[in-house]
């Protein structure tokens, strides 16, 4: 059965680190197969030792990792290539840098969607902020200010330049609908795009992979905070209509949500979220659960508003069997059996 792979935007400033952040997940990708779109070799900057072999328009890396370039007009193409099973990529990173505005990124992205790259999903937009350039003021200027309403994910990186990041990061976070994440190096941990895959890497002779080398010596080590995660489950059914107002509103911290609900008189359904993207299919017949079962991603989640919101979305028996529409509208039009 095929998969949806998750596709994320990485957008930023020049310079505030947005190919630091995708080195990074190159090196700490344990296992995770990633491909990177990027508008051309030299400006990503990819470390030479990660390179294992070279093309034209295609790079291999270690690892079964891939970075491509294209412009903004070869992006749903390469997507529908990248995502394609054959593949074997587990996530795909597309730093926007000259391909398009944050917007107009998200536009073409889910216009690929849509159209031939059907096995991909939204992964999310991921805005990559220099805590340098807000640093005089404490606030992010007015030229931030779109691509941080519009994120998923505000990573404030370069945290160790500034002398303290604190008012710069409460003010992104009263404009960011997301979480913000500060760290230094681009230390963004994999785990909160994607979940590491089954399989694991190991080399045939027990030797260590290119990035297990690169993680044992210190000279390269920035290691990242790891995703927060709180998994809720509970026994009673939900209510469609609250449950979806739940989703809607964005609970705090959290990135992406995945896992199984029911909903009274209904056969239960899977549910995924990246920022305000919500995704639901009726579950595979193996799966069963009471009423809930979902683990929330994120920073700076609020575990107690997360579980107190949910016991707020629980049925209420006297109602009978509530509609399920306000759910259904965010139903997937196809059975790809998703990430
Ligand atoms: N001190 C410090 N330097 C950083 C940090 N993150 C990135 N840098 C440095 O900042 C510079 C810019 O980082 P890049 O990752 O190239 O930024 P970019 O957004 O990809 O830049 P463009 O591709 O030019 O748009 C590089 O010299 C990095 O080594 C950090 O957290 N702290």
């Amino acid at each position: 059965m095929s998969r949806r792979v998750p596709v994320v935007l990485i957008a930023g400033h020049l310079g505030s680190g947005k190919s630091t952040v995708v080195n990074h997940l190159l090196r700490q990708a344990d296992g995770v197969r990633i491909g990177v779109v990027v508008n051309d070799f030299g400006a990503i900057g990819i470390d030479a030792m990660l390179v294992a072999g070279q093309a034209s328009a295609v790079t291999s890396l270690a690892d079964g990792c891939l970075c491509c370039t294209t412009d903004a007009n070869g992006l749903a193409a390469l997507l529908a290539e990248l995502t394609a099973p054959r593949t074997r990529l587990d996530l795909v990173v597309v730093e926007a840098s000259g391909l398009a505005e944050p917007r107009e990124l998200v536009r073409l992205l889910l216009d690929a969607i849509a159209g031939e790259a059907r096995h991909a999903a939204y992964g999310g937009l991921v805005v990559v902020v220099s805590a340098v350039e807000g640093a005089v003021e404490g606030a992010v200027g007015a030229e931030h200010d779109g691509s941080v309403r519009l994120a998923d994910l505000v990573v404030l990186n370069q945290v160790d330049r500034v002398e303290d990041p604190t008012p710069l990061l409460a003010s992104l976070r009263s404009i960011a609908p997301g979480p913000v994440l500060p760290v230094v190096r681009g230390a963004l941990d994999p785990a909160l795009l994607v979940d590491p895959p089954a399989r694991r890497r190991r080399s045939r002779s027990g030797q260590l992979s290119f990035d297990a080398l690169l993680r044992e010596d210190p000279g390269h080590e920035h290691p990242h905070s790891a995703a927060e995660s709180v998994a809720v489950e509970r026994d009673a059914p939900l209510d469609p209509a609250r449950f979806a107002a739940f989703l809607e509103a964005g609970p705090t911290g959290v990135f992406r949500s995945k896992g199984v609900v029911r909903f009274p008189g209904a056969a239960p359904f899977v549910v995924q979220t990246v920022g305000a993207a919500i995704r639901v299919r009726p579950a595979p017949r193996s799966v069963d659960v009471a009423g809930v079962r979902l683990v929330f991603l994120g920073a700076g989640l609020d575990e107690a508003e997360l579980r107190s919101a949910l016991d707020a979305c629980a049925a209420d028996p006297a109602t009978g069997e509530p509609s399920l529409l306000p759910v259904l509208r965010y139903e997937e039009s196809d059975r790809l059996d998703a990430v």
